[in-house]
């Protein structure tokens, strides 16, 4: 069994003094790792070390260092696509499959930021624009801004932090890294491989520990002076109250809308709606958690997405065959049962799927449901997709937009003239036309509207969140 722990300026902290935890595999309870605990004096000594280092270290650090780390970090974790996928699955249960998926996007993840750190520009201000100008230039500059804290959570532990750690490496920032404490064997990895890379211990320091002990004095603390979260809604709003003056980028959740009109192709679109619903045990924030579908298509696409998810493989995340495995704790899947079962209760039906046993909750079709469910209002974070019908695009789009999220939306018509005044009516911080709602590409801007978040990432979008733009102004003689 490995043993992990913090790593603050390159060193570990694996001392007995520390309490610990196990981290176990959702699929068996195997334990993977048993992990040190961070002390609050430990979490102070990281941020001390990212503070001293941004100061005697990356901010000076040429943007084509930067980038050489950068580059030789993705080789270094292309080398090594299959350690890090097994770790992924067996700490959070995903099957093997998708984990080689976010292994190869993460690699893609840092090779976009290793273009990019050469490529931070400020812009050339027209000092001829107002009365008196003249004579003088104006132009800006994205300067890093300092200690970038980065909290992860556990559904895609590689490529979430890289998502936060890349763009702030290329912007010249250093980093306290708090990954999620259900998966921290591949955070760990991660910041050797980092170290190995090139990058100067002191600018990446890991800190493991529980959330609601080390979450309030992370960002709290007066030296770091950005917080970038992608978690949970509750926690989200905790750290914007605590955070005061600094920088905040929010990732959150949603409950993702997918909307099929009558013109839509059913059979090219039932196998990625599958997928998109049911990947990861639907433990995806873009996840396609409601499917409305002309009442023209209704019957037809029901029968084929039933007929697909019942021929999903569930089974070990580690057997190249599983298509389905666990859910990250049996709470977690248990909290989705009573939302099934509450939603029964209420008149909707179960189509297919609905049993739980442990850490697993069957793929789970609804139909029959109300827009007051919870498994409709509420991010469900679960297997569990609901196909709602409807009848025109005014109803449709006001039963898209009738939710406190707004991340990513599906649309599908031939109609172009139909999709952009869909998409531009959709509150979301993304539309996807003719793809599915859990379609994402690393480099495009990313992020939500209303409680989805704050800010976006997709590298270059974030490092615009991780740098501070700066005015120089010269008077010429
Ligand atoms: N929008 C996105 O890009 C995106 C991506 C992935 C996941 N998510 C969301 O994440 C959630 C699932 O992930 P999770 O269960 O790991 O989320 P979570 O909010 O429980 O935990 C996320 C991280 O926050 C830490 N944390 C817990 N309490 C804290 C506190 N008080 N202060 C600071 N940090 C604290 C945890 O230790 C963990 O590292 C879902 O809601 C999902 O939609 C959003
Ligand atoms: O869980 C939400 C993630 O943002 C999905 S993805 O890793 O970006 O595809």
């Amino acid at each position: 069994m490995m043993r992990i722990s913090s790593i603050i300026n390159g060193e570990e902290y694996k001392d007995e003094t520390r309490k610990s935890l196990e981290v176990k595999n959702p699929y068996n309870q195997e334990v993977v790792a048993k992990m040190a605990l961070a002390k609050e004096e430990d979490l102070h000594e990281a941020i001390d070390v990212s503070f001293s280092t941004f100061h005697d270290t990356m901010k000076e650090m040429p943007a084509h260092k930067r980038a050489d780390i950068l580059r030789k970090a993705a080789d270094l974790l292309e080398e090594r696509e299959n350690d890090f996928a097994q770790i992924i699955s067996r700490e959070a249960g995903k099957p093997i499959k998708f984990s080689r998926g976010e292994v190869q996007r993460s690699v893609q993840v840092l090779r976009f930021a290793s273009e990019q750190a050469k490529d931070i520009n400020g812009e050339v201000i027209p000092m001829d624009a107002a009365i008196g100008g003249q004579g003088r230039l104006g132009f800006t500059k994205r300067m890093p801004l300092g200690v970038v804290a980065a909290i992860t959570p556990f559904n895609f532990p590689l490529n979430l932090s890289l998502h936060k750690l890349a763009p702030a490496i290329a912007a010249g920032n250093t980093i306290v890294f708090k990954p999620a404490e259900k998966t921290p064997v591949s955070a760990y990895m991660l910041v050797k491989l980092f170290h190995e890379a090139g990058l100067p211990v002191g600018a990446l320091n890991l800190v493991l520990g529980l959330g609601e002990e080390l979450g309030d004095p992370l960002v709290e603390h007066d030296k770091v002076h950005k917080v970038t979260f992608t978690g949970s809604l509750p926690v989200g709003r905790r750290i914007r109250e605590k955070a005061g003056f600094k920088k905040v980028t929010l990732e959150l959740g949603s409950n993702s809308p997918n909307i099929l009109f009558e013109d839509a192709d059913v059979n090219e679109v039932v196998t990625d709606l599958v997928k998109g619903a049911f990947a990861f045990s639907g433990q995806v924030c873009i996840s396609a958690q409601r499917i409305y579908v002309h009442r023209s298509l209704l019957e037809s696409f029901l029968a084929e997405y039933k007929s697909q998810t019942e021929d999903l493989t569930i089974g070990d995340p580690l057997d190249e065959h599983t298509d389905f495995g666990p859910m990250i704790t049996e709470e977690a899947a248990e909290r989705a049962k009573t939302w099934i079962d509450d939603a029964v209760k209420n008149g909707a039906k179960i189509e297919t799927g609905g049993e739980q046993n442990g850490t697993l909750l069957t793929p789970t079709i609804m139909t029959n449901v109300k827009s007051d469910m919870k498994i409709i209002a509420d991010e469900v974070f679960a297997p569990i997709v609901s196909i709602i019908p409807f009848d025109t695009e005014q109803e449709v789009v006001q039963a898209a937009n009738d939710s406190i999220y707004g991340l990513q939306a599906g649309v599908f018509t031939k109609d172009i003239n139909r999709a952009f005044r869909v998409a531009d009516q959709i509150e979301m911080g993304g539309v996807w036309i003719n793809e599915i709602s859990t379609y994402r590409q690393d480099n495009h801007p990313y992020g939500g509207v209303k409680q989805s978040g704050i800010g976006r990432e997709g590298v270059k979008y974030a490092i615009e969140d991780m740098t501070e733009m700066k005015f120089y102004g010269v008077k010429l003689k």
